[in-house]
């Protein structure tokens, strides 16, 4: 695994997109043969989102010829509810890149049947001969996409009940009550983010120190999904210096040091 630990969270957000930048135009797509790339929600990737949306007005990166799977959706809330994933992607970053509409897939919360899509969305990926990067955010509780505590680590696209943690945490965008949240949520499952060729996972803020060490110093273990990523073999976690403080000082000195000496 890769950390790569930057001291604020608008150059860890730089870091993420020159990656992105870097790996799209090494692959230099084209229509026939897309980069493929899954996307996160949340506000850890609107820095990297931001950086994106520059390096394309500059001309440095183009998403032509880039097939995009979100990772997750609300289930029953409306497309157009403002805080929905479909809304939150196209206002952050669909709308100001030149990515065409039909390279883009969000599952359908509201789609009448609920397995067949989460079924659907699975096929399509295999389709494109799955995923070369797959970006994720991390949850107070170490949940990746929506797999909440207890999720099988080789679990697939399906239908989750929130967590009262999630929740809580994200009831910052729906009035500050948690009851206004979905209680449940369309997501690829720890399987799917895993099948990856790559798995970049940003991470930043106080609040997710615990999720940060559990993450890199803990077990694998389903309660902290986001654990998963110890067993992949292009695992990078991208984060800021303040959600390290649960690391240990030898971790977080070995880490830096790694990079800074461009030793893998
Ligand atoms: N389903 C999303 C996750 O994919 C995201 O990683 C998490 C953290 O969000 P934030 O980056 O806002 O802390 O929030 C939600 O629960």
């Amino acid at each position: 695994m890769r950390v790569i630990i930057e001291p604020t969270y608008q150059l860890m957000s730089q870091w993420a997109a020159n990656h992105v930048i870097g790996l799209i135009n090494a692959a230099s797509p084209t229509a026939e043969k897309p980069f493929i790339i899954g996307l996160p929600t949340g506000s850890s990737p609107l820095g990297m989102y931001k950086a994106l949306i520059k390096a394309y007005e500059e001309g440095i990166v183009s998403f032509r010829n880039v097939v995009t799977f979100n990772m997750d959706e609300y289930v029953s809330l409306p497309e157009t509810h403002p805080e929905s994933y479909h809304s939150f992607m196209y206002e952050n970053f669909f709308n100001h890149i030149d990515c065409p509409k039909e390279n883009i897939h969000i599952l359908n919360g509201n789609a009448d049947d609920l397995d067949a899509e989460c079924r659907n969305y699975e096929k399509m990926i295999l389709g494109y001969g799955g995923i070369d990067l797959f970006i994720g955010g991390i949850g107070a509780d170490g949940h990746i996409a929506f797999n909440e505590p207890g999720s099988s680590l080789s679990s697939r696209t399906r239908m989750k009940t929130l967590t009262s943690d999630t929740r809580i945490a994200n009831s910052r965008f729906f009035g500050g009550d948690p009851a206004n949240v979905p209680q449940y949520a369309l997501t690829v499952g720890v399987g799917t983010v895993m099948d990856a060729r790559e798995v970049m996972v940003l991470c930043c803020g106080h609040n997710k120190t615990h999720a940060l060490q559990a993450a890199i110093e803990g077990p694998v273990t389903h309660m902290w999904t986001v654990s998963a990523l110890q067993m992949h073999p292009h695992g990078i976690i991208v984060c800021d210096d303040a959600s390290c403080d649960e690391l240990k000082v030898g971790t977080y000195r070995y880490f830096k040091e790694k990079e800074r000496n461009n030793i893998l």
